[in-house]
């Protein structure tokens, strides 16, 4: 109960920071609506007894009834109206509100938490059901769930206050199925929500499994493999099974159900038997008109029991939601340190550093040590999976290493302000991201802040080579890229990467890390950009991660990570002096370029 107020306290402190009117107006219209019942009855009482009266003594004066007739029509308008501007435009613009407005913090903070919290399964979840759950949750919550439970109980006190004059113990009767009704539900709906939650991973596996077989990107390669029927087929089985579980629980859910409705049935009857006897036995607080008004509210019980019980229950399940809400907001934002300079030249140390992904027990680093001097360029080399990537995510503070430290210019890395990072590293991913943005946009994303810096995004883009394919795009820097929208356009994948290139030449920043940065480009593209990118990088510090060995020669030094150690370090020649890993791994390439060369 406790959470339940807590969550209320919360989104009614949304409501007062972003629309206060509507706040006050779904409370007056709840009240409202919940008082139309009594006076409802009230009305009703009195047009049935008048009318019979006049009827009995044959002098039926049809001006006195009006006033009644017009109450009877505005209440029999009035709960439409109202019922339509809760659900269908209060409610809505609340939601809207929470979309725009809490969506927007939220979307804040999640730029703020720590990256590490994107790639754990646990954390994933409460991002992702923060952002899909939460704001249905709330549209639930408020106004609905308060709309319907004021109402209904403005109701039933309006119903108690007509009864109790009848004799003390007829509103007793009329409340006696409610606990053990809402205790019932209460139990037993409990344990329905427990079974949905457990249905959270399963709903999840499936979902990217169907946006596989609608996404442009994985249907092309389902097609050219022929692979569309099998996954098809494993969605379907997947779907069936979850259904055929599902099933059961809704039966079960409908079994309980019955008893519950029994319950309310029967108190039903007894109640309208009662109105009967207050009838017949003429209780001096009875009429035939108040008799015929309680017994239609009568019939309507179960109406005013699930508005009472479902805001109470439901509210239990809306606060799992809301619960992530919370834990989202426990998350830790990324470090800042206080420097806020921005060095022009970049000296790196790693010393000692350990690094395990959190909820995770393999090390991928295992005291990694070494030191770029300032303006250097080196080449870091590996098989799959030794952790090169890792250890860039280090480097740009997307994760803390598990112990050890990061040096940037003698100073702890975790002591320079995020922003100064940003401004310090230029990281291009293997994996980066083709937005659905212009071309001058997908440059600029580089260093946001230079984004009408036409100047710089012409230069950036003339380093990576992008201007060689730039008269092919219809308007120039303002394309729209990507076939998302029907002006768009798609570019190839090393055209992608001269964007993407381009972006790490943005804002003249001091330290460049690239991963892979060639691996779609043409042999001449390659041969090409690796002539030019001395100049381009000039004295800037470059880390530069390959499986082209080819392309070690253009930086100073090569780093080769095996088991999570630096196990070779020096120059190509160095190194092939040296004949350990890099030797066997470049001479194996090498032998491949050869045999290609015969062919
Ligand atoms: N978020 C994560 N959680 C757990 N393990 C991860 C995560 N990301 C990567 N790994 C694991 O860390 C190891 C190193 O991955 P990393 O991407 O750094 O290797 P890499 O040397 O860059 O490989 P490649 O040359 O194939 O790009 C891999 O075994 C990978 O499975």
């Amino acid at each position: 109960m406790r959470e339940i107020f807590k969550a209320y306290k919360l989104l009614f402190g949304f409501g007062k920071k972003y629309c206060k009117l509507l706040l006050y107006k779904v409370f007056i219209l709840a009240i409202i609506a919940g008082l139309l019942a009594p006076v409802g009855i009230y009305i009703d009482k009195e047009i049935i007894n008048r009318a019979l009266l006049s009827a009995k003594f044959n002098n039926f004066e049809i001006k006195s009834l009006i006033p009644l007739f017009i109450a009877f029509a505005i209440i029999a308008l009035l709960k439409q109206f109202l019922s339509d501007l809760s659900y269908g435009y209060y409610s809505q613009k609340f939601q809207l509100v929470i979309r725009t407005k809490v969506r927007g913090e939220l979307l804040e903070k999640a730029s703020k938490i720590k990256y590490e919290y994107f790639e754990d399964e646990k954390t994933v979840e409460i991002i992702d059901r923060t952002f899909n759950d939460f704001d249905n949750s709330v549209r639930l919550l408020f106004p609905m769930y308060v709309v319907y439970f004021l109402t209904s109980s403005i109701s039933l006190v309006g119903f108690i206050v007509f009864t109790a004059k009848q004799a003390w113990w007829v509103p007793l009767v009329l409340l006696l199925p409610f606990f053990p009704y809402l205790f019932l539900q209460y139990i037993k709906r409990y344990d329905f929500y427990n079974v949905i939650e457990k249905y959270w991973k399963k709903d999840r596996i499936n979902d990217i499994l169907a946006e596989y077989l609608k996404s442009r990107n994985y249907i092309r390669e389902q097609r050219i493999f022929n692979s569309f029927n099998y996954l098809i087929d494993i969605y379907e089985q997947r779907i069936i099974k979850r259904n055929k579980e599902f099933e059961k629980e809704y039966k079960k859910y409908w079994k309980d159900n019955l008893i519950y409705n029994l319950i309310i049935d029967i108190t039903i009857v007894i109640n309208l038997l009662i109105q009967l006897y207050m009838l017949l036995t003429n209780n001096p607080n009875t009429s035939i008109g108040l008799f015929i008004a309680l017994s239609g509210q009568i019939l309507g019980l179960k109406g005013l029991y699930s508005g009472l019980i479902v805001p109470i229950l439901s509210s239990v399940r809306q606060m799992r939601y809301i619960n992530f809400y919370y834990k989202f907001y426990e998350f830790e934002n990324t470090k800042s340190g206080s420097i806020n300079i921005v060095p022009k030249e970049i000296e790196i140390e790693f010393s000692d550093v350990y690094f395990k992904y959190p909820g995770t027990d393999k090390y991928i680093l295992n005291g990694v040590s070494f030191k770029i001097p300032k303006g250097k360029k080196i080449s870091l080399v590996g098989a799959n999976g030794e952790g090169k990537t890792t250890l860039i995510k280090l480097l740009l503070g997307l994760f803390e290493p598990t112990s050890g430290h990061i040096l940037l210019n003698n100073i702890l890395l975790d002591d320079y302000s995020e922003e100064a990072r940003c401004n310090i590293f230029a990281p291009i991913f293997q994996d980066f991201y083709k937005y659905s943005l212009s071309l001058k946009e997908n440059i600029a994303v580089g260093s946001i802040d230079n984004i009408d810096n036409y100047k710089m995004i012409c230069e950036a883009a003339e380093s990576a080579g992008v201007t060689q394919f730039l008269y092919k795009l219809p308007n120039s820097y303002d394309s729209q890229l990507n076939r998302d929208f029907t002006e768009g356009v798609d570019l190839s994948g090393g055209q992608w990467q001269r964007i993407a290139l381009a972006r790490a030449f943005m804002g003249n920043k001091p330290c460049i890390l690239l991963d892979e940065p060639t691996s779609q480009l043409d042999p001449m593209a390659e041969a090409k950009l690796y002539e030019e990118f001395s100049n381009i990088i000039k004295d800037k510090t470059s880390i530069f991660i390959t499986h082209r060995l080819a392309s070690t020669k253009i930086t100073d030094k090569i780093f080769v990570l095996k088991d999570g150690k630096i196990e070779e370090e020096g120059s190509h020649d160095e190194l092939m002096t040296h004949m350990g890993i890099y030797y066997d791994m470049f001479n194996s390439q090498r032998s491949w370029y050869k045999e290609e060369n015969i062919c």
